[in-house]
């Protein structure tokens, strides 16, 4: 059964912190998304056949395997005995030669749905093939953008039929075509990264335009360094576990830092705590608005105007996708912030800047959008939240405004199935009870008077699964 249409998530109590503080709960967060979908085009590309453990299991990265499975590569898919949300993939690498393929009258039809990755990465690897390829995805994975990674895919001498440089296109497999191309990251990093993890079978020489900042690129640092290690003639790969994903959790502790509730297990530390620093999100906890402590809180201080002065966090080299879990909690920090260059999470599942604002402004939240920037003025508690947000059937919508409704009171999501495209075990991690998880009351309410119905408390019913056909 997929979680129901509507969902209260109650605030955490006073004595669930007072409990806290004397055992945290101890959350396991499931494999890197962006990790995943990486290591299975790189291992089925290579040759040998390649395990990857701790791969996440979820709407994106099914849609990858499927699809490869349709391309004709064989993708065993085994429980991993550690994390229940992951699973242990096995690809059979083609050594960089597609198997089959279909024709001008008869493609093969791949269904991304709406995963950036599976569509970009893959739009690029079908080239590599003899035969004809359709990809297509949801309505919104057709407005994404896909046209800077068409023209440099048609730069190198490929033929990519779509009547507006986006999906449903028809890929023509062209086979290896080396040559040089440079790729705008404009509207999505994952042009480049779709290019060089195709690169060393196309024979193509990747770069991004003169003087674009290696710094501002992390996406494509990440695909640059893991195709760098990672064991093309087959072997073993683990998956690190996805840092944006860990977000929500240490955004707890930030919105709770008396108690610190969370212990948040096997993430990877950052590159100066000598971890991959693949992922950009591994920032998190040292950049995430935290409230005050109550100390600070009380203490007057207009000595010290620095603390008054807004924090400015950077979607370009600060952090990635969590920038949205800072955004939600934002209005409970200590001081006021501004999150800048939002502009890709336009053309994301859904209009994100936009999203953030309107649904921060229905919890009473103060938001300024100017140019593609969002500043958030301070709120107290109290005066936020009673909101039925609505997520644009956009996973991080879902699981920033939950980690809200932890500090605030009244808020409902609206369909809370869409956490399945990377987390459709969030609000089971959500409920369980401490240890394992936070023990958050999960309500479902009807969606007609918003009245609670009944608090949910099975496993089988807080997994995020697509609706029923
Ligand atoms: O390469 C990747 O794995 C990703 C790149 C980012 O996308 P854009 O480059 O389109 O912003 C990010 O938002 C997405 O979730 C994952
Ligand atoms: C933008 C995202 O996903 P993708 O581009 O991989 O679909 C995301 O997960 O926030």
């Amino acid at each position: 059964m997929p979680l129901p249409a509507l969902i209260e998530v109650l605030p955490l109590s006073k004595e669930q912190l007072e409990a806290f503080k004397l055992q945290k709960a101890r959350v396991v967060i499931p494999g890197s998304k962006s990790i995943t979908n990486r290591a299975i085009v790189l291992a089925a590309l290579g040759s040998g056949v390649t395990t990857l453990k701790g791969a996440l299991w979820s709407e994106d990265t099914e849609a990858m395997t499927e699809c490869m499975r349709k391309l004709g590569i064989q993708v065993e898919v085994a429980p991993d005995v550690e994390v229940e949300a992951n699973r242990v993939i096995t690809v059979h690498g083609c050594g960089g030669q597609l198997p089959g393929g279909g024709t001008e009258a008869e493609p093969i039809e791949l269904f991304v749905q709406n995963a950036g990755t599976a569509a970009r990465f893959l739009t690029a690897m079908v080239c590599l093939g003899g035969g004809v390829v359709r990809l297509s995805g949801v309505p919104r994975m057709h407005e994404r953008p896909q046209m800077e990674l068409i023209r440099a895919l048609r730069a190198l001498g490929y033929r990519i039929d779509t009547p507006n440089d986006r999906l449903p296109a028809v890929v023509h497999g062209g086979g290896p075509r080396p040559g040089a191309v440079v790729v705008s990251v404009d509207d999505s990093s994952q042009f480049a990264s779709a290019l060089l993890l195709s690169s060393l079978v196309g024979g193509w020489e990747v770069s991004t335009p003169e003087g674009a900042n290696p710094d501002e690129l992390p996406y494509v640092e990440m695909t640059r360094q893991m195709v760098a290690v990672f064991p093309h003639t087959g072997g073993t790969f683990q998956v690190e576990p996805d840092a944006s994903s860990a977000s929500y959790f240490h955004a707890v502790n930030a919105l709770f830092p008396q108690v610190e509730p969370v212990e948040v297990l096997a993430c990877e530390p950052t590159r100066t705590d000598g971890g991959s620093g693949w992922q950009i999100d591994a920032e998190f906890p040292r950049l995430a608005p935290r409230r005050a402590v109550a100390a600070e809180a009380q203490a007057e201080d207009p000595a010290d105007k620095r603390r008054k002065v807004a924090q400015v966090i950077s979607r370009k080299t600060d952090l990635g996708d969590s920038i949205m879990t800072a955004v939600a909690i934002a209005p409970l920090a200590a001081v006021p912030f501004t999150f800048t260059d939002l502009g890709v999470l336009r053309k994301q599942e859904c209009e994100r800047v936009q999203a953030l604002r309107v649904e921060l402004t229905k919890c009473k939240a103060k938001v300024t959008e100017v140019g593609d920037s969002l500043s958030v003025e301070l709120s107290n508690p109290e005066d936020l939240g009673n909101a039925t947000i609505f997520t644009y059937h956009d996973h991080r919508m879902a699981m920033c405004f939950a980690t809200l409704g932890m500090a605030v009171s009244g808020i409902k999501l609206e369909d809370p199935n869409c956490t399945r495209k990377t987390v459709p075990s969030f609000f089971q991690i959500l409920a369980a009870p401490p240890p394992h998880g936070l023990g958050v009351e999960i309500w479902e309410c009807d969606t007609k008077t918003g009245e609670r119905v009944r608090q949910l408390t099975e496993k089988e019913d807080l997994l995020a699964a697509a609706p029923s056909k």
